[in-house]
């Protein structure tokens, strides 16, 4: 019983299971993944149930402004009217014509083309497709040509219109599912964007507590860092001694996959020739006269993880070419026999030395520095950012504190001035060292001033030259500055106030002054 309550009929059954018989045919359109199959298989269903030699049907792009049957057919503007599409597109309204007056009047070439092997008498019959629930919803044109009187009978032919109307609701949803799933994959992409964005931000604010620096140079190093961890090609970090190529390489490695892994780190210079093969690969029992049992080497170590070899440079040549055939083939052998072992780590190496001039020197392999320099990172001397300074200052006295269990000491903005005007050669570990010395030199509860540093053994640049970054008191300088000069003359010319007047280019008696207000009395002569 329906649920209004009427009965049904023998005729209504009659009717439902005929029109079930034709459902087979309508299953492979409703079983259509995508638009275009979905035309594709409407045409061939009508050309073959209606007996119509050709049958197309175009769609109409997404900014509604050409049709086309698909991707390598002719594409029609829709304000091209040399074409009968552009019409039916633009009136709403079907279009019915003989080829032959076609052929004469619409002189479109890609339309006369598609017509070119149609009899003249045939007619075309263009309709236009709608979403049924939007009224000038185009969707696109049927374009279907036959014998005149096979496109007559389509007029109201209920088959055909059913087809019609299938087609368009079928489109519709495909349409509406294609756009779901676009938008589904726009926001998954958004999130992986967001995922690698938010990974790099934390990623970027660990690496600028590791790596302390604000400088540009800081800042572009910190960037190479993270995408050299990101990969698993072999680094080579170039920089003076002491600029910081030893944590850049844990940091890369703490960053990278192989982060929960073994760092082993070798210094290829402070070992001797003969031992580092032994280090590196490992030897069997009596391989060599020190070889009294079995020992893994680094290699083996490192195995999951990161090798670091610092001062590749100086690797002995008969190694280099044994190290260049682990990296090519990822095998190695012990000393003195053994299986052959896999090597599954990424290398980092690290020199301060010019590696291409030893290579020209014949001192270092070609190939092998092509296969270490996969990633080159170069380190800044600590004379290209001046401007770390106080940060790197401040970083390294609470480090000294932290250790050494004591309150922390700041740094007078004087004691910086004299520190950004030294040329440390030995970089970051230089100013480290002299940081350190002067926190164990401050009275307990003061900060760190420049009496309290150790003497500068270069050169040091006068408080103009080397301006430092803080804010400082110009007056407190120049007593400081001025200070510093007359006792260091006094100790140069022990003590003698004559010898170091006429050194300073002072009449005596201003530096008996000077030395009374600057409380240089003290010092020893
Ligand atoms: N960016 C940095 N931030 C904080 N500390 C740093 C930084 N770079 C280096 N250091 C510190 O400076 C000192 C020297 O660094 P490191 O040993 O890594 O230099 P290096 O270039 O490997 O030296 P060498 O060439 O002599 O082996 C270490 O105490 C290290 O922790």
């Amino acid at each position: 019983m329906s649920a209004a309550g009427r009965s049904v009929t023998d005729g209504d059954h009659g009717q439902a299971l005929g029109a079930l018989a034709g459902l087979d045919a309508a299953l492979p359109l409703v079983e259509s993944e995508a638009p275009a199959q979905l035309r594709r298989r409407a045409c061939r269903l009508l050309a073959r149930a209606r007996g119509l030699p050709q049958v197309d049907c175009l769609a109409l792009d997404t900014d509604g402004r050409r049709l086309s049957a698909g991707a390598g057919n002719a594409a029609y503007r829709c304000d091209d009217f040399r074409h009968p599409y552009a019409h039916v597109i633009r009136s709403g309204a079907p279009l019915q014509a003989c080829i032959g007056t076609l052929r004469a009047r619409m002189d479109h070439p890609d339309f006369q083309a598609g017509m070119a092997g149609l009899k003249g008498d045939w007619e075309l019959l263009c309709r236009p497709l709608c979403d049924p629930d939007a009224p000038r919803g185009w969707l696109g044109v049927w374009a279907l040509v036959g014998p005149r009187e096979v496109v007559a009978a389509l007029d109201g032919d209920p088959g055909f219109m059913a087809l019609e109307g299938l087609l368009c609701r079928l489109w519709c949803r495909l349409l509406t599912a294609a756009k779901a799933h676009r938008q589904g994959q726009d926001l998954r992409h958004s999130l992986q964007r967001l995922g690698r964005d938010t990974r790099a931000h934390a990623l970027s604010g660990a690496l600028s507590r590791e790596l302390i620096g604000s400088s540009p140079a800081m800042s572009r190093l910190r960037d190479q860092v993270i995408r050299a961890a990101g990969t698993r090609l072999a680094v080579l970090l170039q920089g003076e001694t002491g600029t910081g190529k030893e944590r850049v390489a844990r940091a890369i490695h703490r960053h990278s996959a192989q982060g929960d892994g073994p760092f082993v780190a070798i210094n290829c210079a402070a070992i001797p020739e003969t031992l580092l093969e032994s280090e590196l690969f490992g030897h069997v029992r009596g391989a060599h006269s020190s070889a009294t049992r079995d020992r893994t080497g680094l290699l083996a170590a490192a195995d999951g993880g990161t090798l670091f070899l610092d001062e590749i440079g100086d690797m002995p040549p008969a190694l280099q070419a044994k190290l260049l055939r682990v990296l090519e083939s990822g095998w190695y052998r012990p000393l003195g026999g053994g299986r052959e072992r896999r090597a599954d780590l990424r290398l980092v190496s690290a020199t301060h030395q010019p590696l291409t001039a030893r290579i020209r020197e014949g001192r270092f392999r070609a190939d092998l520095y092509y296969r270490l320099n996969q990633f080159p990172l170069r380190l800044p001397a600590l004379r290209e950012r001046r401007a770390d300074i106080p940060e790197l200052a401040d970083h390294f006295a609470a480090a000294y504190a932290a250790r050494e269990g004591r309150p922390r000491a700041s740094l007078s903005p004087t004691a910086l001035t004299h520190l950004a005007a030294r040329d440390f050669p030995g970089n970051l570990r230089e100013l480290r060292n002299q940081v350190e010395y002067g926190c164990a030199m401050a009275p307990a509860g003061q900060p760190i001033g420049p009496a309290d540093l150790p003497l500068s053994e270069t050169r040091e640049r006068t408080p103009v030259e080397g301006l430092p970054g803080p804010a400082f008191n110009l007056r407190e300088v120049v007593r400081d500055y001025e200070a510093r000069l007359i006792r260091e003359k006094l100790r140069q010319f022990n003590g003698n106030r004559a010898k170091t007047a006429v050194s300073l280019g002072l009449p005596k008696r201003t530096l008996a002054h000077k030395c009374r207000k600057l409380q240089l009395d003290e010092d020893p002569a």
